[in-house]
């Protein structure tokens, strides 16, 4: 689906910037992805040496266990709100309207990004666009509405594919255990309804378009970082 290895330098820096925002007490929202799995690092190396107390919510199995081998204590949406949440995406435009779920990982995380009392996007600048939609928009399916959604997705103009995994024979099974179809618009005129009306189809579980809650953008370069 994507090339998590390039840009690692830009990857890196937005990672450790956000980690400066994390203050002593906090309650993490920790997202998913290559650019979020530098900033759970930075956030345990803070505890390392400063010393500082914080937990984190992971949203997904990759996080929880990049999340322990930094012993960042875990908890659960169950028993704390969240003050801060930082996440990766797949595009971000300039009003902060994400396309999200290149790891699979969105429906958590936007449980998660959705829930916190602040929420910090982290990219490289290839992330940054005009416009959202050469990314796919990844739309997480119970598995017996797959033809189904399919159909809708297409009467809405959406070109689709059942994402494949790539070291097993067939479909990428989320952490929830569903399937997720990427479906490719030709132009996304608005963000916002577009997230809402992907989440009326039956079956759908939860879409990729974050359109709301971004307060701020941390972009990474190879030299340093900006923030939007
Ligand atoms: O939404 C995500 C996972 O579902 C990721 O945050 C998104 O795909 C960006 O990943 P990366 O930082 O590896 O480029």
């Amino acid at each position: 689906m994507k090339d998590t290895s390039s840009n690692s330098s830009a990857k890196k820096n937005a990672g450790y910037k956000a980690a400066e925002y994390v203050e002593d007490g906090m309650v993490l929202g920790l997202g998913t992805g290559s650019t979020t799995h530098f900033f759970i690092e930075k956030v345990g190396m803070r505890i390392k040496e400063e010393g500082i107390n914080v937990m984190g919510i992971p949203t997904s199995f990759q996080s929880l266990l990049i999340a322990k081998q930094w012993n960042i204590p875990i908890t659960t949406l169950e028993e704390h709100d969240i003050d801060l949440s930082v996440d990766g995406a797949d595009e971000v435009d300039s009003d902060f309207n994400l396309i999200k779920g290149g790891g699979a990982a969105h429906t958590k995380e936007k449980i998660v990004d959705y829930a916190a009392d602040k929420f910090i996007v982290i990219v490289d600048e290839s992330k940054v666009v005009d416009e959202l939609g050469n990314f796919p928009v990844p739309v997480e399916v119970l598995p017996d509405a797959s033809r189904m959604v399919i159909k809708e997705l297409e009467d809405m103009g959406a070109s689709c594919e059942i994402r494949m995994a790539q070291r097993k024979d067939g479909p990428v099974i989320t952490d929830n255990g569903n399937f997720v179809i990427d479906a490719k618009f030709d132009k996304i005129e608005s963000p916002a309804h577009l997230e809402i009306d992907l989440n009326a189809i039956p079956g759908v579980v939860e879409n990729g378009i974050f359109s709301q809650m971004v307060d701020k953008v941390i972009i990474g370069t190879d030299d340093g970082t900006k923030e939007l």
